[in-house]
């Protein structure tokens, strides 16, 4: 039998992962797939992206009402299109897609909606899409008629596969196809003041790059785009098959060639088959992009369009204006998803019901911190919370930001630790519980979730709080009766009825305070008592507010925290080692 050999390692690295990495090949037929190099070859080796920053909002182009819309099981009427389109308008869009009107009558008749109804605004330009096909665009062109401000989309797919299989047309037909339908376009639109070009090399980024130049050159002549009149070449990642630093460089080559650069808009439209689309965005911003399309939360074909929320609040975390208005997101939600029917995912980035918040234990601690802190310094720096600079663990934006309140921040669970249940107490309840008592109260808590397997509103916490720590004051072993505490001199003097196991009598205690005083009427019943620590807090401001107090006793040699609830200070306090006590003695 012969000899197999395996090749030896040759590097240090393959030798390691040899001994650690012990994953199993998969049964799935990955050789069926090529990889992205192979199919798209970018000639660009000295890519400047990688070292830039992105310091401004590019311009962004909604695309909803066409590219979104196509890819809904059902296709929006004009009321939604409308709600749609007014939400756009106050987001803050300055252009965008509205439709494909050869497509539908439903869209035609949109477009001539909105050219009649004056819900455009002066400033705001409206994109309607077409094909390459004469009829579908003198339709186009009959659509937007009156509309002051538009931008006609020409499309055609130019990737080999899409030219060999799809449309059946060499390099050299399809660019004569192309040119015949822009020239058409523009002998439609003749010399009419604000309308403008648009095109985009459907599947750009399966496209040979000499290619793409050949075409929007082309077209940038033939157009005859200048300055004042720029033409919008949109080079779409219309299905992703790479990683997004091959777009990066995509696009930074285009940047470099396009002819009469200063004449184009260089505008990029990702989707999101990889699951990278913004990532692909945001590297084409770096790589030179200048307009980006995409759709609210990411909806579109497939996967979806790239997510403009996303791509929007993205900058904002980094101090940049975005140039749209999110600050209420929840109602932006609220028409994106009565308009396409369909949810926005729980943990969609800044748009979701569960991003703000945590279960977490050590997240739910450095939140509870970090809030604390934040507060600290807005005092120190004399402005609102809502003015400080924002730096709070785990929450990369302030939900406040976007009119979330802080309610949901944290939520507790089997998961969750001392620091988030003592948050939730005080936020929602005035408790300010002792930080040596936060462990013993976590305790009760985690026996709970663990027991039950699900969540603890605040309400629920508060109860359990009250019943394990402040109710034993009332319904112990002992039982404090009629009570006072007089001062005499620096001596406190505390006289009470009490009961202990049943058995009523009369006690007497002195001290050097009302604590003090009441642990020696205690011992006088047969009951000793040390308190190991003691704290107490109004909670909230204003004279009538109630005070809570907390206690740890020893009681004959066992050790328990109590807690009472009182508007009279002294009365929690006793109430808080009362508590103690029957703990102590249960
Ligand atoms: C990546 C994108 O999002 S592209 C936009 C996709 N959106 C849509 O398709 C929604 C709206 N589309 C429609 O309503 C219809 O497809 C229409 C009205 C445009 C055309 O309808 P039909 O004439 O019935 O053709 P059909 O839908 O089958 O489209 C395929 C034909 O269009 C051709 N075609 C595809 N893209 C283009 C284009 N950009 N320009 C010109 N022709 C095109 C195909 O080659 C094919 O032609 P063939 O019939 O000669 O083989
Ligand atoms: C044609 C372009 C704009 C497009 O929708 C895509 O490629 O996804």
């Amino acid at each position: 039998m012969p000899v197999v050999r395996r090749p030896r390692a040759t590097s240090s690295a393959m030798t390691t992962s040899e001994t650690w990495n012990r994953q199993r090949p998969s049964a799935m037929p990955h050789h069926r797939y090529r990889p992205a190099h192979h199919r798209v070859e970018v000639p660009l080796v000295d890519r400047t992206w990688p070292s830039r920053r992105i310091d401004r909002a590019p311009l962004w182009v909604p695309v909803d009402l066409r590219d979104g819309n196509q890819a809904l099981a059902e296709p929006m009427d004009t009321a939604r299109k409308r709600r749609f389109f007014d939400l756009l308008i106050t987001v803050g869009f300055t252009e965008i897609e509205v439709g494909y009107p050869s497509a539908s009558r439903t869209d035609f008749e949109f477009v001539r909606h909105l050219a009649t109804s004056g819900a455009v605004p002066d400033d705001v330009t409206v994109v309607v899409f077409t094909p390459a096909r004469h009829d579908l665009i003198d339709r186009t062109v009959d659509s937007v008629r009156g509309l002051p401000n538009v931008v006609v989309h020409l499309y055609t797919a130019t990737a080999p596969t899409w030219r060999d299989v799809v449309l059946g047309r060499s390099r050299a037909e399809l660019h004569e196809l192309i040119l015949d339908a822009a020239g058409h376009l523009a002998r439609r639109v003749g010399d009419r003041p604000g309308v403008r070009f648009q095109f985009s090399p459907e599947v750009f980024n399966l496209t040979e790059p000499d290619y793409v130049l050949e075409v929007c050159d082309s077209l940038t002549a033939l157009w005859d785009a200048g300055p004042d009149r720029p033409v919008v070449h949109n080079l779409p990642v219309t299905v992703e098959i790479a990683t997004p630093n091959v777009y990066a460089d995509q696009i930074e080559y285009m940047d470099r060639h396009l002819a009469r650069r200063e004449s184009v808009i260089l505008s990029v439209h990702p989707h999101n088959d990889r699951g990278t689309g913004v990532a692909c965005a945001e590297l084409a911003l770096l790589a030179g992009a200048q307009r980006v399309e995409g759709c609210l939360f990411g909806n579109g074909e497939r996967t979806g369009n790239v997510d403009l929320v996303t791509l929007a609040l993205n900058l904002y975390t980094q101090g940049v204006d975005p140039m749209l208005d999110f600050s209420d997101i929840d109602a932006v939600r609220e028409v994106v998803e009565h308009c396409n029917r369909l949810p926005v995912h729980q943990r969609h980035p800044y748009g979701g019901d569960l991003v703000h918040t945590a279960f977490s234990g050590t997240h739910q601690d450095a939140i509870a911190k970090g809030l604390a802190h934040h507060a600290k310094r807005a005092a120190e720096l004399g402005v609102p919370a809502a003015g400080a600079p924002w730096d709070v663990p785990y929450l990369p934006i302030d939900p406040g930001d976007l009119g979330r309140t802080y309610e949901e921040v944290i939520r507790i669970n089997s998961q969750s630790g001392k620091g988030g249940i003592a948050h939730l107490l005080h936020r929602h309840h005035g408790l300010d519980l002792p930080q040596a008592m936060r462990p013993d109260f976590s305790r009760m808590v985690q026996e709970v979730t663990d027991g039950t397997g699900r969540e603890l509103a605040h309400e629920e916490l508060r109860k359990l709080f009250h019943t394990n720590y402040i109710t034993p004051a009332h319904e112990g072993v002992v039982t404090l009766g009629s009570w006072s505490a007089v001062e005499t001199d620096g001596e406190h003097r505390f006289s009470c009825a009490l009961a202990v196991d049943g058995r009523e009598g009369s006690y007497e205690g002195v001290g050097n305070g009302p604590l003090s005083a009441f642990t020696d009427a205690l011992r006088a019943a047969g009951i000793a008592v040390d308190i190991l620590a003691y704290s107490e807090h109004a909670t909230d401001t204003g004279p009538d507010s109630p005070a809570a107090a907390y206690a740890r006793c020893r009681v004959d040699g066992v050790e328990r925290w109590g807690s009472g609830w009182d508007t009279s200070i002294l009365t929690a306090s006793v109430h808080a080692v009362l508590a103690a006590v029957n703990r102590a003695r249960s």
